[in-house]
């Protein structure tokens, strides 16, 4: 799917009337198919972003365009239907807890479904094998069965990742998909995420507080700061000058759970010299 945002503010939905704008002017082009990671210290305004983007959050000045429709000029119906052509994995999944982990993965089907085809597939779980599947994926096939209240954080994370696999949509935005997972799940995960947005050409958009995964696993950096986009780039050109000013004052979020080889392997392919602070 392509995206276009052009001079938009937008406030934090939760913001108190009056407040000023997470996103301040900001204009940005996504191509079908590109995989992004929005990156940038707290408060930055990527959380924000992503509901701009994902059209739940209407930006009080400036453009939004989805293959060039703008949700905000559609009908209900058609807003609705533009909706259902993305999907938005939170932070933390909203799962119902007495829910099975099959139903709470195959509800990312929901948003294309009619409403009687979502009430029976709450009841009878339709697709098994693709529940299975995607929860292979992230290292959880034996939870499929499993209660969601019954599971710890980082497999509540997965589960409402695991939707992402299921859904036919085609742009992807997703917040802060390892805030709950060790090293070796987090890799697993972002990989199954890029390798399956790759295969079905999708478009991925994800926030990272890990900038090595963002270095790793993103062929386009977009850092954030105060609501404005400072650098937007490819990897490669992405410098540590950069890293470094980016999360200036804030250098404690840069190496969120580090994997300090591959950082220092980016900085040395452009200063040599730089100092990695880590401070975790
Ligand atoms: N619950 C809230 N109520 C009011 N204002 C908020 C709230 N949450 C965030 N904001 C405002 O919106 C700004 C952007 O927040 P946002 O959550 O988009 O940033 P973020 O980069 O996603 O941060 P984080 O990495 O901590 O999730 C914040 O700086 C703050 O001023």
């Amino acid at each position: 799917m392509k995206l276009q945002i052009q001079d938009i503010n937008a406030c934090h939905p939760s913001a108190p009337p009056g407040s000023a704008p997470a996103i301040k002017g900001m204009s940005l082009q996504i191509n079908s198919g590109e995989q992004i990671a929005l990156i940038g210290p707290s408060g930055a305004g990527k959380t924000t972003l992503l509901q701009v983007l994902s059209c739940t959050l209407k930006p009080q000045q400036g453009l939004v365009s989805l293959n060039e429709q703008n949700p905000w000029q559609l009908s209900k119906r058609q807003l609705q239907k533009l909706r259902g052509q993305l999907i938005v994995a939170p932070q933390v999944p909203p799962l119902p807890p007495r829910q099975r982990v099959i139903t709470s993965v195959l509800a990312g089907r929901l948003p294309a479904m009619s409403l009687l085809q979502s009430l029976k597939s709450l009841f009878y779980p339709v697709d098994i094998p693709a529940a299975h599947m995607a929860l292979s994926k992230l290292d959880l096939p034996e939870k499929i069965f499993e209660r969601v209240d019954r599971l710890s954080g980082g497999e509540r994370q997965r589960v409402g990742l695991a939707r992402l696999f299921v859904s036919p949509a085609k742009l992807w935005l997703v917040d802060e998909p390892l805030s709950a997972l060790d090293p070796t799940r987090a890799r697993l995960a972002m990989s199954a995420l890029t390798d399956s947005a790759q295969e079905k050409g999708i478009s991925l958009i994800c926030t990272l507080h890990q900038v090595d995964m963002a270095l790793a696993f993103f062929k386009r950096i977009i850092g954030l700061r105060d609501g404005k986009i400072v650098f937007d780039l490819p990897t490669e050109q992405v410098t540590p000058a950069m890293l470094k000013s980016l999360y200036a004052q804030y250098e404690h979020e840069l190496l969120g759970q580090p994997d300090r080889e591959l950082i220092e392997k980016q900085f040395e392919r452009t200063t040599p010299t730089v100092v990695v602070n880590n401070c975790r």
